[in-house]
């Protein structure tokens, strides 16, 4: 291709780097730009369209994959932990992958294909991992499984999505955008109370009343909440009360777990997790290794509660203590310093 032809096909942008997620064609291209790639990692970032595989190995010591047995991870994602589970078997056995999020899923399996991993090591199978029971009725029981809670870089930083504050876009939340309501619709049919339980069961927000006042306040001015920087400006506007030296990092931290909260809600995840829970145990091996990363104190709660009552139960034969990751880890990856890595042995 021509050299003409490359450069009408780039987004302008304003300044000298580009801002926004649809701007950034060399991190957007990293089969291409390898070396932009690198330097926005060493800086601590992650590259627009990627997601950095966080605690791989400790992982990998955790499920001891050996060539020969038979995995799933629960959450392909960007693939970076299916893409080292896939080195480790070293063509035989086999991994199952599972995914909910129909646009990401089709280019991972390609980028992971084109590593050359072929169906007869891997599959992907778009579904909601609390169908773990189906999965395992064709692939068997497994030696291990994994599973990386909530959602990745590219998701969040997708405007489209409406994942994060941070970009304006639709307010939308799904992990999978073909089925459901999104979040501006879901957020409708609520009452202020149910509005102000959600942010403080899925998100422990301190300012849960301020923030559902201001908005109820909205919909009652007859304004809509349809994109991210709509309800940004409601909890920004609900927190004007606090002193402006302290505002900026409220505002920050309140939209963070408001958006958590919403997202916790649309796609009903701690429903679907307590489900997988369920059905986890039935779907190891005797002896088969468990290792789930959580984002937030909801999710680790619940998969602490199921390990200890399988583990007094006989059901686990050994369970782990939280493990975080290292100092080293989070200075590189920003994302990774909320992470929990809780392991068990069926
Ligand atoms: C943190 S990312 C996984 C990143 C992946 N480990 C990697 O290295 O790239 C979580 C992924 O799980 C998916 N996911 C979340 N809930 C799910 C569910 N209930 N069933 C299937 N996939 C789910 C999300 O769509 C997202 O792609």
């Amino acid at each position: 291709m021509g050299e003409e032809q490359i450069h009408k096909r780039r987004v302008r942008y304003k300044g000298t780097h580009p801002r926004k997620f649809s701007e950034k064609y060399k991190e957007l291209n990293p089969e291409k730009y390898g070396d932009t790639i690198e330097k926005v990692i060493s800086k601590g970032s992650t590259p627009a369209g990627m997601h950095i595989p966080i605690m791989v190995e400790e992982i990998l010591d955790v499920l001891k994959v050996q060539p020969g047995d038979v995995g799933l991870d629960a959450t392909l994602g960007y693939g970076g932990h299916s893409g080292k589970i896939l080195e480790k078997l070293k063509g035989s056995g086999h991994l199952y992958s599972l995914d909910i999020d129909p646009i990401e899923i089709v280019r991972t399996e390609k980028r992971l294909r084109d590593k050359g991993f072929s169906e007869d090591v891997f599959t992907v199978i778009r579904t909601n991992f609390k169908n773990i029971d189906e999965v395992s009725g064709t692939a068997g029981k497994f030696d291990f499984l994994m599973a990386d809670l909530g959602v990745s870089s590219m998701q969040i930083d997708n405007p489209e999505r409406g994942f994060s504050y941070k970009n304006e876009g639709p307010l939308d939340l799904r992990l999978d955008p073909s089925k459901g309501e999104p979040a501006s619709e879901r957020l409708k049919k609520l009452t202020k109370d149910e509005f102000t339980g959600m942010l403080i069961e899925n998100s422990d927000e301190p300012y849960a009343k301020e923030i559902a006042t201001e908005v109820f306040n909205e919909f009652r001015k007859k304004k809509e909440i349809n994109t991210t920087t709509d309800l940004y400006k409601a909890i920004e506007k609900a927190l004007s009360f606090i002193p402006e030296k302290e505002r900026k990092d409220a505002v920050k931290k309140s939209s963070q777990r408001t958006f958590q909260a919403l997202r916790i809600d649309v796609n009903s995840e701690f429903e679907v997790l307590e489900e997988f829970l369920q059905k986890l145990p039935d779907v190891m091996k005797e002896g088969g290794r468990i290792a789930i990363l959580t984002f937030h104190s909801g999710e680790d709660r619940l998969v602490k509660q199921y390990f200890k009552m399988y583990k007094r139960d006989g059901v686990l034969s050994e369970i782990s203590d939280v493990i975080r990751p290292s100092a080293a880890e989070c200075a590189r990856n920003g994302r990774a310093r909320s992470t929990k890595l809780r392991w068990a042995v069926r």
